[in-house]
């Protein structure tokens, strides 16, 4: 494995970042359609959503080949998918309404099941899909999306990986579950580390003063902490890129 690009871009103010981050996803849009006829993007939860409003307005919307997108979580609540919490609902509404991603091309958690149950489901899907070529996989077994688009917490998490939880240290399971996550709802799925470092792009997406401190830890020059922090092990087979806004790298 090569190893991977870090990028770490800085922006005057969030609406910059949104700017910037519609631009980069249209353009691995564009890229992973010309090499292999599709494009897979696993969204989180959290502010990420809103930051990608730009990518359903001009020119976007109507530029963009949203027949070859296939949408993923990279973690998910355990709650109804019309529920308030559901990052499916969330995601629903500020973008995936928008745009003409073909239903069937959306992935979302089967919201019948236990967590255990919906990790489960969601991992045998996700091998259905690389069994059927929909999907490839990476040189060490593990699924291989496009791009993930994460956020961070400011205990450091990603995904539903939390700093002082096991989960963060699967190495066999795909999708793994949670039923305390210290962020509320507690029932969780999530997508694992392995997973998450085959991707081939990813971007870190970070705005705010109240991560400044976690965004120090995670890019500054201090000796990182140990355990190390989520975000901070989070690589990708290509190229990571952070978007930061002012605030959120004021302590860098
Ligand atoms: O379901 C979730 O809660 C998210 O997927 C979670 O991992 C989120 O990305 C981070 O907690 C950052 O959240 P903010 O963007 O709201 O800071």
């Amino acid at each position: 494995m090569a190893e991977t690009k870090t990028k770490v871009l800085k922006f005057d103010a969030e609406e910059d970042v949104a700017v910037a981050l519609a631009k980069y996803t249209a353009y691995l849009s564009e890229k992973y359609i010309k090499e292999k006829n599709s494009f897979s993007v696993v969204l989180s939860g959290g502010t990420l959503i809103d930051t990608l409003r730009k990518l359903v307005e001009f020119p976007y919307k109507d530029s963009v080949d949203w027949s070859k997108w296939l949408i993923f979580w990279v973690d998910e609540r355990v709650v109804p998918l019309d529920h308030e919490d559901s990052n499916y609902l969330l995601a629903y509404r500020g973008f995936l309404s928008k745009v003409p991603i073909p239903p069937s091309n959306i992935y979302a958690i089967n919201d019948k099941k236990s967590p255990e149950g919906a990790a489960d489901d969601y991992e045998e899907r996700i091998k259905n899909l690389v069994e059927e070529k929909t999907l490839p996989i990476s040189d060490s077994g593990f699924p291989k999306f496009d791009l993930m688009l994460l956020g961070m917490g400011p205990d450091g998490h990603v995904a539903s990986l939390f700093p002082s939880h096991n989960q963060r240290y699967e190495k066999k399971r795909w999708v793994t579950f949670i039923t305390d996550s210290p962020k509320p709802p507690p029932p969780r799925i999530t997508f694992t580390f392995p997973v998450i470092n085959s991707a081939s792009d990813i971007a870190m997406v970070v705005t705010g003063a109240e991560l400044a401190d976690t965004t120090k830890k995670a890019l500054g020059n201090e000796k990182h902490t140990l355990p190390p922090l989520p975000c901070t092990e989070v690589s990708a087979e290509r190229e990571l890129t952070w978007f930061l806004d002012k605030d959120a790298a004021s302590k860098l």
